[in-house]
C-alpha cells in the first residue's frame, strides 16, 4: 500500500478492541462514509476489505477473552479441538460423497463401487470419510476421559459435560448411520443384529421399527439411516455442538482441583492466536496421520449384500460398539438382554448426571471414588473391546 494513512488504519487499526467493537453507530457510519470517499479513486480489493475488516474485531475480541492454564496435564486441552477438526472432515467429505452416493437397495452398492473406482479421487474421499469417522470417535473418548478424570464438569461447567454427553451419542449415531449406507454385507448384518437388541426391552418393537422402517433392515431402512445420518443428526449435533462452544468460550477452560493453591499453574496462553497455534500444529499432525491410514490401509468394500442369505460368520460391529456387544453376548441366558440394555441404561443415565451426582468436587474438594468408578469402566470398556478382538480380529 502507498504512504500515509490508509482507510483500514483509519478503520480498525487503532486497536484499541473495546471502544472499537462497540463503536457507536453514528460514528462508525462517518467511518465507513469516509473509507468509502477515499475508494472512489481507483479500486484496490485488499484495501477494500481491508477497511470492512472491523466487523471481525467483535468476534477476536471475544475470542481474545479466553486463556489456557499451562502445567504438568494441559496436553488433554487439545483432544476437544481435534474431535472438532474431525468432525470438521466428516463434513467435507460427507458432501462429497453425496454427489454421487444414492441411497437405495438397488443403486448403494454400485455408487459406492462407482465412488470408489471411477470417480477421481473418489477412492481418497472415501477412505479419509471412513478413517476421519474412526479418530474422531477415538478422540471424543479421549477427550471425555480426560475431561472426567480432570473433573472438568464441576460447578460451573455442568452444562458443559452434558451437552458433551449428548454429542457423545451423537457421534456414536453418525457411526452407526453411516455404516449401512455402503449397503454390504458385513453392515447388513450388523445393523440387522443392531436394530435387534432393543426387541429385548418392553415396547423396544416400536423402537425397532423406527430405526427399521418396517419390521426388518430392507431397503426402507437404507433411505431412513441415509435421511439420519445426512439430515436428522447433522442438523441437532451442530445446535448442541455452537452450545458446548458457546459455554467453553463463556466459562473459559478449567484447572484441575487443588492445582492452583499448589503453584501448579505455570501461566495462561492466551487462547487467541497462541493457543489456536498451536491446536494447528495438532490438527496437521492429525491430518497427516488420517492421510497416511486413508492410503496405506484401505477399509475393504466387501460385498453386496443379499437379504435372503443366511448371515455369515464373524458378524462384528463398529469397535465402538464393542464393549457393548460383548456384555449382551455374556448374557445371553433368559431375561440377560433386558439386565444388560438395564445395566447400560442406568450406567448411562449416571455417566451423563456425573456433574450433580459428584459433590465433592463441586466444592473443589478431591474426589477419589469418582476417579477409582472412572478407571472401572474405562478398564470394564477396554477389556470386553479386547475379548472381541480375540474373537474376531479387527
Ligand atoms: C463432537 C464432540 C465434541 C467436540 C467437537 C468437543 C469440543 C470441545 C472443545 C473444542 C473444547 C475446548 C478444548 C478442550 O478442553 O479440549 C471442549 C471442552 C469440554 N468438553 Fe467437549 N467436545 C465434544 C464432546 C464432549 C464430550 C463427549 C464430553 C463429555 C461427556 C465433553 C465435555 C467437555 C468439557 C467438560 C469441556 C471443558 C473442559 C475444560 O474446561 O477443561 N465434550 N470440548
Ligand atoms: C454432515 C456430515 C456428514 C455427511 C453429509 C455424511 C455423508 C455420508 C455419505 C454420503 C456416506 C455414504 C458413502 C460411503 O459409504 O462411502 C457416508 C458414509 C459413512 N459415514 Fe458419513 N457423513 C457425515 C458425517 C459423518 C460423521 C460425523 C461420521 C462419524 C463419526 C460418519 C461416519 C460414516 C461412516 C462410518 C460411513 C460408512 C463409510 C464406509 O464404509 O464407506 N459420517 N457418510
Amino acid at each position: 500500500m502507498k504512504g500515509g494513512l490508509t482507510g483500514m488504519d483509519r478503520i480498525s487499526k487503532p486497536t484499541n478492541a473495546d471502544s472499537e467493537a462497540f463503536m457507536p453507530q453514528q460514528s462508525r457510519m462517518q467511518s465507513i462514509a469516509s473509507a468509502i470517499d477515499e475508494t472512489t479513486s481507483g479500486f484496490n480489493l485488499m484495501k477494500w476489505l481491508g477497511e470492512r475488516s472491523y466487523v471481525f474485531e467483535p468476534i477476536v475480541h471475544f475470542l481474545s477473552k479466553k486463556a489456557v492454564p499451562q502445567h504438568r496435564i494441559s496436553i488433554w486441552y487439545y483432544f476437544g479441538g481435534l474431535t472438532l477438526f474431525f468432525f470438521v472432515i466428516q463434513i467435507v467429505t460427507g458432501l462429497l460423497l453425496l454427489l454421487y452416493y444414492k441411497p437405495t437397495e438397488q443403486e448403494a452398492f454400485s455408487s459406492f463401487l462407482y465412488i470408489q473406482k471411477e470417480v477421481p479421487y473418489g477412492w481418497l474421499i472415501r477412505q479419509i470419510h471412513s478413517w476421519s469417522a474412526n479418530l474422531m470417535v477415538l478422540m471424543l473418548f479421549i477427550h471425555m476421559f480426560s475431561t472426567f478424570f480432570m473433573k472438568a464438569y464441576r460447578k460451573p461447567r455442568e452444562l458443559m459435560w452434558i451437552t458433551g454427553f449428548v454429542l457423545c451419542l451423537l457421534t456414536l449415531g453418525f457411526g452407526f448411520t453411516g455404516y449401512l449406507l455402503p449397503w454390504n454385507e458385513l453392515a447388513f448384518f450388523a445393523t440387522q443384529i443392531g436394530t435387534e437388541v432393543p426387541k429385548a426391552a418392553p415396547g423396544g418393537e416400536v423402537i425397532v421399527e423406527l430405526l427399521r422402517g418396517g419390521e426388518d433392515v430392507t431397503g426402507a431402512t437404507l433411505t431412513r439411516m441415509f435421511s439420519f445420518h445426512v439430515v436428522l443428526i447433522p442438523g441437532i449435533t451442530l445446535l448442541v455442538l455452537s452450545a458446548h462452544l458457546l459455554l467453553m468460550q463463556i466459562l473459559g477452560t478449567s484447572v484441575p482441583i487443588g492445582y492452583k493453591e499448589q503453584g501448579l499453574v505455570k501461566g495462561y496462553d492466551p487462547f487467541f492466536p497462541n493457543f489456536l497455534m498451536k491446536d494447528l500444529i495438532g490438527w496437521m499432525i492429525g491430518f497427516a496421520l488420517l492421510l497416511y491410514l486413508a492410503v496405506n490401509l484401505p477399509w475393504e468394500l466387501g460385498v453386496k449384500a443379499d437379504p435372503l442369505a443366511p448371515a455369515p460368520q464373524g458378524i462384528k460391529p463398529e469397535w465402538y460398539f464393542w464393549a457393548q456387544f460383548q456384555l449382551l453376548k455374556d448374557f445371553k441366558f433368559p431375561g440377560g438382554e433386558l439386565t444388560a440394555i438395564i445395566m447400560f441404561t442406568i450406567g448411562g443415565v449416571a455417566w451423563a448426571l456425573v456433574p450433580f451426582i459428584d459433590r465433592q468436587s463441586a466444592r473443589e474438594e478431591k474426589s477419589p471414588a469418582f476417579t477409582i468408578a472412572g478407571v472401572l469402566v474405562l478398564v470394564f470398556m477396554l477389556v470386553e473391546s479386547y475379548r472381541v478382538y480375540l474373537e474376531y480380529g479387527f
